[in-house]
């Protein structure tokens, strides 16, 4: 009978084993490696437990199956460091399939292999959650798209990450079989639940998802963090007065290439038509993202489903156009570049954070900066130049 000791041994042993591997593996590990190796899963011994789930969730991934694409995302979320590895085998087999699929797509023309990512954003209480079930919905039932839907979320406040609290928000688009909604990560840093996120949307990718909606929750740069990270940026607002639009920060409205004047129904009709009016006017003097896209602004009703249509033919629209000037490829390459420099950032960050030199300085440095004995950069310079000596 295998006891649960056991079990716990066999498992600290199987790890220790592989984190060894990993840190010290004989194969050398550079780019040049990694760049000719063809079975990737080869970096782990044969047959291993490790080796065994890269296969595995790779062949799921790859035929669709949800329920392996949600191991996958939660492989992608751990902070284990053989776990970590292990994700980077996988994205990197799914990278390369979905490479070897869009390779077919010649001169920048349209292609239905490519998807589509769109990030949303906007107040509290400006129906995001509403647009994206109606959207969805549209998407995956009537013209029978698969549609995935991530949440960036770094306080996550709100509820508290459960799987409950983001189904329930979406609860006809959840049990769509053609669709997929990812509760949003757990707590995190900014940096960390990025890279989540992005690693998130390519395995969503991998797994046949034709469009992929981000959408950001938390407020501060989680915004402008989710429009790096996506083709096509849309900003729904509510039909409210100009003062708690004031509010949005000047980087969302010129990061957006589309906003969405939402609540365009019943007695808030006259006031979502003068903010639409407003926003076409006021977009006029904001630079802009694209040369070859002006950013639209149209009105919703995600509650009565109104005006769903249009927003589809608009982002197709803006997907040709991006296609034809070859822009949207251009944006592809960027995404990876902002997704290598999110691990970069995030991995440093935790490292100096687990640093034991800086922990015993810390209390001393929180202490003279608040008495203002020395400023928050010198502090900041005094802890970074202790890291990289120790
Ligand atoms: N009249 C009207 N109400 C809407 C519409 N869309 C959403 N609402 C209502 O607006 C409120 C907020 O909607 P949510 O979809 O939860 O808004 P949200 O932007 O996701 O809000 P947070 O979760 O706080 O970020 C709810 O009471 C919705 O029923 C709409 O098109 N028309």
């Amino acid at each position: 009978m295998i006891s649960k000791s056991n079990v716990l041994f066999v498992q600290s042993k199987r790890f220790c084993v592989c984190h060894r591997f990993v840190q010290s593996s004989s194969r050398p590990f550079d780019v040049e490696t990694l760049r000719n190796q063809k079975t990737l899963q080869n970096y782990f011994p044969q047959d291993s437990y490790e080796q065994r789930t890269i296969k595995r969730l790779f062949k799921g991934v790859t035929n669709g199956n949800r329920a392996s694409l949600a191991e996958a995302i939660t492989l992608v979320e751990s902070s284990h460091e053989t776990k970590k590895f292990m994700s980077q085998i996988l994205l990197q087999m799914v990278l390369r399939t979905l490479d070897q699929e869009n390779s077919t797509v010649k001169n920048n023309e349209l292609h239905p292999s490519t998807t589509l990512r769109i990030g949303i954003t906007g107040p509290p209480g400006a129906g995001k959650s509403t647009f994206i079930e109606t959207f969805g919905m549209y998407l995956s039932d009537k013209l029978s798209l698969k549609v995935s839907v991530l949440a960036v979320d770094p306080s996550s406040s709100r509820t508290g990450g459960s799987l409950l609290g983001d189904k329930t928000r979406m609860p006809e688009l959840s049990t769509q079989p053609n669709a997929y909604v990812r509760p949003s990560p757990s707590r995190g840093e900014l940096g960390g639940v990025a890279r989540n996120t992005i690693e998130a949307l390519l395995l969503c990718e991998g797994a046949g998802y034709d469009v992929t909606i981000v959408e950001t929750v938390g407020v501060g740069q989680s915004e402008v963090r989710v429009a790096d990270m996506t083709d096509l940026f849309v900003l729904i607002i509510p039909p409210a007065g100009g003062d708690e639009l004031q509010g949005l920060k000047r980087g969302v409205i010129e990061s957006c290439d589309m906003v969405l004047v939402n609540k365009s129904d019943g007695d808030l009709l006259p006031a979502a038509r003068r903010i639409q009016t407003e926003y076409v006017s006021a977009l006029k003097f904001i630079p802009r993202k694209h040369k070859e896209w002006r950013p639209r602004v149209k009105r919703v009703s995600a509650k009565q489903n109104e005006g769903i249509q249009e927003v589809w033919k608009t982002m197709l629209n803006f997907h040709e156009t991006m296609m034809k000037s070859g822009r949207f490829f251009e944006l592809r390459k960027q995404q990876k570049h902002i997704w290598m420099w999110n691990h970069i950032q995030s991995n440093i960050l935790s490292q100096f954070k687990q640093t034991m030199s800086i922990n015993k300085q810390l209390p001393l440095v929180n202490q003279l900066v608040e008495n203002d004995e020395i400023t928050p950069g010198m502090a900041a310079d005094v802890l970074i130049k202790s890291f990289f000596k120790s």
